[in-house]
């Protein structure tokens, strides 16, 4: 056996700073000791074993009372799907304290080991439907949001909407995180809206994003919608952090559709034309017969299901059902060939990159010869007297040396003033 085995249900009640769980001491298999057996159901759902378990272990025997009491309320209210504790548990993911991210990665590796569980319960498939909406600010993302949410609360499921908001990164303001949005849908009971967060870079908002997604669907939401606004980089990101992809487009012509990227076009599963209601019928069944044959050039992105176009009004509600109706349709064919569950291994890798990257990347700004020359290198290269190409390999020059000396006299040899 590689590693240190460690039987989930142990981590919280017996590990403690001086003494960790006694599965963990003994290095035996989850579910092998008699007091494991009576809640674990075999060994599928193990997170640890291997060499993942090292970073986690180190974390969990680091635990002190208080934390481990954190994180045993967080835990326990969270599966018995108390709001409060979603809410505090997605705070949690989103801190950039080191030891509460540390913490972080506690609670979610035993959330991820509870859902595995239901999943495996559930036969092996996903027991949530991960759903990512985008359009071009104003498309009517928000208000169709709003209408299916009410009508699949009003069919006994429970929605989660979580939102991935550029503008937050850079501005920290937001586009999609104002209060007044979703009105109704924020007060209904099972329902839970939750704004992006409103600082960090878009790699920091698509780990708390994918992170969040894990902690609703433990908390019970069986449907997730990921909203973001079609600006920048969110919508591939949410792309690759969902089951099927939706795009909305409202029913305009030309400029207003230029904003719309060729590249998203072709990761939609569902082309929703917006707002077909009124004066704006004829303009969205232009749209729509304009984007069913653009889509018929385009290369399928699946081979269970082809990309549907339908227009909906979130105003009279005209093509809500049959909208959705769509998208469970996607769900079931895509269920049914095995290719949901094949996106979501192969969203993991991709989840593991984006945190490889943004990880190396804060290495980097915060190495000390990177911070001493940065400055200088960037306005030099502003000045159009350093090629950008000199100065990143400067910057990454100073970054492998192990010592930590600058990098400005090697700069100021190679760059004149
Ligand atoms: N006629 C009509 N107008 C709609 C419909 N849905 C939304 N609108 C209007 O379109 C505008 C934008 O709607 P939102 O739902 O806020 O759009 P959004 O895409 O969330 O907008 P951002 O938050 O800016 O990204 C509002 O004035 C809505 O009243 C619809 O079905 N029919």
């Amino acid at each position: 056996m590689n590693g240190v085995d460690i039987c989930v249900q142990h981590l919280f009640a017996h590990g403690t700073r001086s003494e960790p769980p006694r599965c963990l001491r003994q290095g035996v298999i989850a579910g092998s000791l008699p007091c494991c057996q009576s809640t674990i159901v075999g060994h599928s759902f193990h997170p640890w074993r291997g060499v993942g378990s090292t970073a986690v272990s180190q974390h969990i025997r680091d635990l002190s009372g208080p934390e481990q009491r954190l994180l045993n309320k967080l835990y326990d209210g969270l599966i018995s799907g108390q709001r409060a504790s979603l809410a505090e548990s997605i705070t949690l993911v989103e801190t950039q304290h080191p030891r509460k991210k540390e913490l972080a990665q506690v609670l979610l590796h035993r959330v991820l080991a509870y859902r595995r569980e239901q999943e495996s319960r559930n036969g092996g498939k996903p027991v949530a439907f991960r759903v990512g909406l985008s359009g071009p600010p104003g498309a009517g993302k928000s208000s169709f949001i709003e209408v299916v949410g009410k009508m699949l609360t009003g069919r006994g499921h429970k929605v989660a909407v979580l939102a991935v908001d550029p503008s937050s990164c850079t501005t920290g303001g937001s586009l999609l995180g104002d209060k007044t949005r979703m009105t109704e849908l924020s007060r209904d009971m099972n329902a839970f809206i939750r704004p992006s967060p409103t600082s960090g870079t878009l790699g920091g908002v698509t780990r708390t994003t994918n992170e969040a997604i894990v902690l609703c669907e433990g908390a019970g939401y069986d449907i997730v919608l990921v909203e973001t606004v079609g600006v920048g980089q969110s919508e591939f990101a949410v792309a690759d952090m969902v089951d099927m992809f939706v795009l909305l487009i409202p029913p305009a012509g030309g400029d207003e559709l230029q904003g719309i990227k060729r590249g998203i076009i072709e990761r939609a599963d569902l082309v929703v034309v917006t707002k077909s209601d009124g004066d704006l019928v004829v303009p969205a069944r232009r749209i729509q017969t304009e984007y069913t044959s653009a889509l018929k050039l385009l290369r399928r992105n699946s081979k269970s299901w082809n990309t549907k176009v339908v227009r909906a009004s979130s105003h009279t509600s005209e093509g809500i059902t049959e909208a959705w109706a769509k998208m469970e349709s996607f769900r079931d064919a895509m269920l049914t060939s095995g290719e949901l569950q094949g996106r979501r291994r192969a969203q993991h890798r991709v989840w593991m990159w984006s945190l490889i990257q943004e990880n190396v990347l804060r290495h980097f700004q915060n190495h000390p010869g990177v911070r001493e020359a940065l400055p200088r290198l960037e306005e030099r290269v502003t000045r159009g007297v350093l090629s950008p190409g000199l100065a990143a390999d400067l910057l990454l020059k100073a970054f492998s040396e192990s010592s930590t000396a600058p990098i400005s006299h090697e700069g100021s040899i190679l760059v004149k003033k």
